[in-house]
């Protein structure tokens, strides 16, 4: 089996080539200012699919036929977990941001136009829109105004099932909370394989990340509304973009904010601290959430490179179970394995427009 699969960060364009039971990936990084010349996320399309095409070409794969190419699934309406086609309304979806604006949108859409070469079918897997809330989880303590489920879900998911593993259990029994601490951070409660709370990565919820506010008080909000600091659009961005690490110490590299640490910054010094107390204030809150019943913590993502940084966390959440540090993400295996599921028949393909097999 050959498979194609592509995964759009917000800064980079990760791909893998998955041949013969292997994968060869290539990561490629865009400029920040580049990035942010786009006025919306559709329009990086044609920067992305040329990457994509130059880096297949370069690594000799210009001309392969694919069984299959799978995209990380974008902001679609709510989904459960599982592969999805891209048909054309989950296509349309995806063009229109009918959720909201983030770079996986374009996952399914590159999917489609490098599926229509090879002639296979264009898949999804696990997208960031994937809902498993608990009735409570959604409530935010305002009458129709609801908390939503948006998270790093591809990875969270494909993690904690190899923890759990690892661990000598199942995913579909396993009890663990999933720190994903990225460009954004989203923590997640994994109950028997279901992902009952989460904060949500792309709004003002949960811990602050390198480009994220995280919560914020609305008091505070309202002023700088008032005052023209913001429009609510101009809000929006600034809270999913440039708030969090970069809105104080203007830079979104971790190991960048250590160097100035260790230079004696005391102000990276105070933004690192605070970070490190929100999300193990996030991961607490989810422990009581899950009545103290918590397996293990994982903690994930390109941030869970930082010793210091998970050594911090542990400290902080040791005492509510064994915290096991998984650096880096697995999105690119999570997807070619969701597609791999569905050629090989052991899993079927999921509707979107009825979310069935
Ligand atoms: N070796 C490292 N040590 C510390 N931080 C790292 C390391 N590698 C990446 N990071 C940090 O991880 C964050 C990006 O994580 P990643 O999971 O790649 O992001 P994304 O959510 O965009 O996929 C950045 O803040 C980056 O500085
Ligand atoms: C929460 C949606 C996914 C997300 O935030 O991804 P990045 O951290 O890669 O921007």
């Amino acid at each position: 089996m050959k498979i194609l699969a592509i995964d759009p960060g917000s800064t980079s364009t990760k791909i893998g080539v998955f041949t013969h039971g292997e994968m060869i990936q290539e990561g490629m990084d865009h400029d920040r200012d580049l990035i942010d010349s786009f006025a919306e996320i559709h329009e990086q399309e044609e920067m992305r699919f040329a990457c994509i095409t130059r880096a297949l070409e370069t690594r000799g794969f210009g001309t392969v036929r694919f069984d299959a190419v799978v995209g990380r699934g974008g902001l679609i309406r709510p989904v459960t977990g599982g592969v999805y086609r891209v048909c054309d309304s989950l296509l349309a979806d995806l063009r229109t941001g009918v959720s909201g604006s983030h770079a996986s949108n374009l996952g399914g859409i590159l999917a489609r136009r490098f599926a229509a070469s090879s002639g296979c079918e264009a898949l999804i897997v696990d997208p960031v829109v994937v809902d498993e809330l608990d009735d409570v989880a959604r409530l935010s303590g305002l009458e129709g105004i609801e908390r939503k489920s948006i998270f790093h879900a591809l990875n969270q998911k494909a993690v904690a099932r190899r923890v759990a593993e690892e661990r000598g259990g199942s995913y579909h029994q396993a009890h663990l909370i999933v720190a994903h601490m990225g460009g954004g951070v989203t923590v997640g409660a994994h109950k028997k394989g279901r992902v009952v709370d989460v904060n949500n990565g792309l709004d003002g919820d949960g811990p602050y990340a390198a480009e994220r506010s995280g919560s914020l008080p609305v008091d505070g909000m309202a002023e700088a509304l008032r005052k023209g600091r913001f429009t609510p659009d101009s809000l929006v961005r600034t809270v999913s973009r440039s708030g969090g690490i970069f809105s104080y110490l203007g830079i979104v590299d971790l190991r960048e904010v250590e160097r100035r640490m260790d230079a004696g910054d005391s102000k990276a010094v105070l933004i690192w601290r605070g970070m490190v107390y929100q999300i193990a204030k996030e991961i607490g809150g989810l422990a009581a959430a899950m009545d103290g019943d918590v397996d293990a913590i994982v903690l994930t993502g390109g941030m869970a490179h930082s010793r210091r940084l998970t050594e911090a966390i542990s400290e902080k959440t040791g005492f509510i179970a064994d915290v096991v540090v998984v650096p880096g993400e697995f999105e690119l295996e999570a997807l070619a394995e969701g597609a791999l599921r569905v050629l090989e028949g052991e899993e079927k393909v999921k509707r979107y427009e009825t979310g069935e097999q």
